[in-house]
């Protein structure tokens, strides 16, 4: 990896899919068979619904859905040796056999980088940050800003987050990175001029007066999202723990903090609420509830506009490494995957396994 070209990287990723501790999987194929392959349909547990629209609360899907998209922790590892426990099941090994440790493959991973441009996407909450049980105080490390603001120094870097890009960016702080939030419906992006901009994206500048791109393809739903913040703040107040962030174009209503025998009554005033806009639909954090615009774009889309942007888009000697730990960073993954399949008839996953406590 030519750390002084200017450009490029391979994809990590957390699918945290049918383990139950959290990973990073990477989307670069290491030079040697056996190679994993990357499959969709293996990262995607949660049983969701085309509308996004749930049907009944009740359905033991629904609080399926909710406890396994906050897997309890039951085995240990360190950064360097997978130690599995023999509670560990043997879906979690064969995965941990598809998905090597990015780790332990590092030296496989960087090979593949060699004369390859990177461009670095991350996810922010459990990925650059821990996973806290107050979503406002999910502060970065300064040992990981300086290490993400030196990676940015190298390559192309952008940040990929569910939050509003203003509150990631306050969280991030650096202003040599990318932002998209609201899961990828808010990007300020750089301004290519040879590039065809798409209907939503205006140019401007950013805090430090840089020229930008501006694209929020959700942006008609504004109005929608503001009213449905303020209904489900209302419709959640009685309920002890629950927390409700408006993250622009898209709501989480949390439940970190609620007893586990009121995840129903979360659950239930969710669905009270979306059940009155078709155009709205539910998708499944770490113990979050996710109410966002039905529109065709996701974080992977929002990393395909901004390796357009960065004009890396089509190009072999580009290797984009996505960074992620949550559901949402699974279009990311897939992205990639497939990408890099398609392109090089294959595709590889690796994965980071990251000491986690109890239930985040
Ligand atoms: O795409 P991300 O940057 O990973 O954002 C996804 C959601 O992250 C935040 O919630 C999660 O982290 C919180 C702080 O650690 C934690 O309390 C919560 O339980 C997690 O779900 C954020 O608050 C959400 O708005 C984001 O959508």
């Amino acid at each position: 990896m030519d750390l002084k070209s200017n450009h490029t990287a391979p994809v990590l990723a957390d699918p945290a899919p049918i383990s139950k501790s959290r990973l990073v999987a990477s989307s670069l194929l290491p030079y040697s068979s056996p190679a994993p392959v990357f499959s969709p349909n293996l990262l995607l547990t949660v049983p969701r619904k085309k509308t996004g629209i749930l049907d009944d609360v009740r359905a033991s899907s629904w609080l399926d859905a909710m406890k396994s998209s906050s897997p309890r922790h039951t085995s240990t590892r360190d950064y360097n040796h997978e130690i599995v426990s023999a509670d560990t099941d043997v879906a979690y090994r064969t995965w941990m056999v598809k998905y090597p440790s990015a780790l332990s493959s590092f030296e496989q991973i960087t090979n593949f980088a060699k004369g390859k441009r990177i461009a670095l996407f991350l996810d922010y909450d459990g990925t650059l940050s821990p996973i806290v049980d107050n979503p406002d105080f999910a502060f970065m490390s300064i040992d990981m800003r300086a290490a993400v603001a030196k990676v940015a120094k190298y390559f192309p870097t952008a940040i990929i987050s569910g939050r509003s890009r203003d509150k990631v960016y306050g969280f991030v702080g650096l202003t040599d990175l990318y932002y998209a939030g609201s899961h990828g419906m808010d990007i300020m992006g750089p301004v290519r001029e040879s590039s065809d901009d798409p209907p939503n994206c205006i140019r401007s500048t950013d805090k430090q007066g840089k020229g930008v791109k501006l694209f929020q393809p959700a942006s008609e739903f504004l109005p929608m999202i503001d009213e449905v913040f303020n209904s489900l703040v209302n419709s959640t107040k009685e309920i002890k723990g629950a927390k409700v962030e408006n993250n622009k174009f898209c709501v989480s209503v949390h439940y970190r903090n609620v007893d586990e025998k009121n995840w129903k009554t979360v659950a239930q005033c969710v669905h009270d609420v979306i059940r009155n806009y078709p155009r709205l639909r539910l998708s499944h954090g770490r113990k979050v509830l996710e109410v966002r615009p039905v529109i065709d774009w996701d974080k992977g889309k929002a990393l395909t506009f901004l390796l357009e942007s960065l004009g890396l888009s089509n190009h072999d000697d580009v290797l984009p490494i996505y960074v992620g730990d949550d559901r949402t960073d699974e279009d990311a993954f897939k992205f990639i995957g497939l990408k890099t399949g398609s392109e090089r008839g294959k595709s590889g996953i690796w994965h980071f396994s990251i000491i986690r406590s109890k239930g985040e």
